[in-house]
């Protein structure tokens, strides 16, 4: 079962417990929408720690997630983990599995869920934040269903970015940040596995309410305009809690 660690030493833990009271107020309603059970039990003793509130975010090749991830980031203060970039990662450290990785991206295909998600859970693990943007991950039904397994949790919120294939295309092959599936070839493949594989998990999130579809064309700002009102609620019910202290 999933266990959030704290990593510190007790000399960081004394330093990092003051900058804890001081979040306690802006993290208790963002724990308030989690879904995750609030305490978890390892080695028959109970954790202090806590599901964090997370956000699945979801769209084809160049919709625009790892640009708006930036912007939800800076507005509301979450932890950003693109899933992709953990493998790319993992690549250039030469890895165990980077070779098996590279391979996979540049086919566009999907590497095993095993792999993704512990790199995931690493970095949940690491972070003393209590709100985690999940970017380009669940790709597929199987990847939801490990990650539910082994985490142990389902995300509080979903976001899909809607984007028409022509215009990703050529957001892709304008990118120019040297990835190695930004070419023609590999971006064919990667739409064929995204309408294949991604879409039943966005019709899955969608049939349990969690979905928030988000039209992204227009400037950045423009999509992110749509963004915002799905995070405001939270922010301002916490305002809230926090006058009421
Ligand atoms: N609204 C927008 N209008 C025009 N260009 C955009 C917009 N949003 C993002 N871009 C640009 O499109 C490219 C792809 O954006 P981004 O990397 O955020 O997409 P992504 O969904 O994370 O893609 P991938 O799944 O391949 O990682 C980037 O060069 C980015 O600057
Ligand atoms: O959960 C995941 C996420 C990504 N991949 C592989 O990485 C590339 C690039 O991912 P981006 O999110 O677009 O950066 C993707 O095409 C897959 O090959 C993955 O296998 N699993
Ligand atoms: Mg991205």
């Amino acid at each position: 079962m999933w266990r959030r660690v704290n990593p510190l030493s007790p000399w960081i833990s004394s330093f990092k417990s003051s900058i804890v009271k001081q979040q306690v107020s802006k993290s208790k309603i963002w724990e308030t929408f989690t879904t995750g059970i609030p305490l978890q039990e390892e080695g028959g003793t109970l954790s202090e720690c806590r599901t964090p509130f997370i956000t699945f975010v979801l769209g084809g090749p160049g919709s625009g997630k790892g640009t708006q991830c930036e912007k939800i980031v800076e507005t509301f203060g979450f932890k950003h983990l693109s899933a992709g970039d953990l493998l790319r990662r993992e690549i250039v450290s030469h890895s165990q599995y980077g070779s098996m990785i590279l391979n996979t991206i540049r086919e566009g295909r999907i590497v095993p869920s095993e792999v993704t998600i512990k790199l995931i859970q690493r970095e949940i693990e690491a972070s003393d934040n209590d709100k985690i943007l999940i970017d380009g991950f669940p790709r597929t039904e199987e990847n939801r269903i490990a990650f539910e397994q082994i985490i142990g949790t389902e995300p509080d919120v979903v976001l899909f970015f809607d984007c028409p294939e022509e215009e990703m295309v050529k957001r892709v092959l304008s990118r120019n940040q040297g990835r190695i599936d930004d070419n023609i070839d590999t971006m064919k493949k990667r739409l064929k596995v995204f309408t294949a594989l991604c879409l039943p998990v966005i019709d899955y999130y969608a049939d349990k309410g969690k979905l928030h579809k988000i039209r992204a064309v227009g400037t950045v700002d423009e999509v992110f305009e749509q963004v915002r009102p799905i995070f405001t609620p939270y922010e301002e019910s916490e305002q809230l809690i926090s006058l009421g202290e």
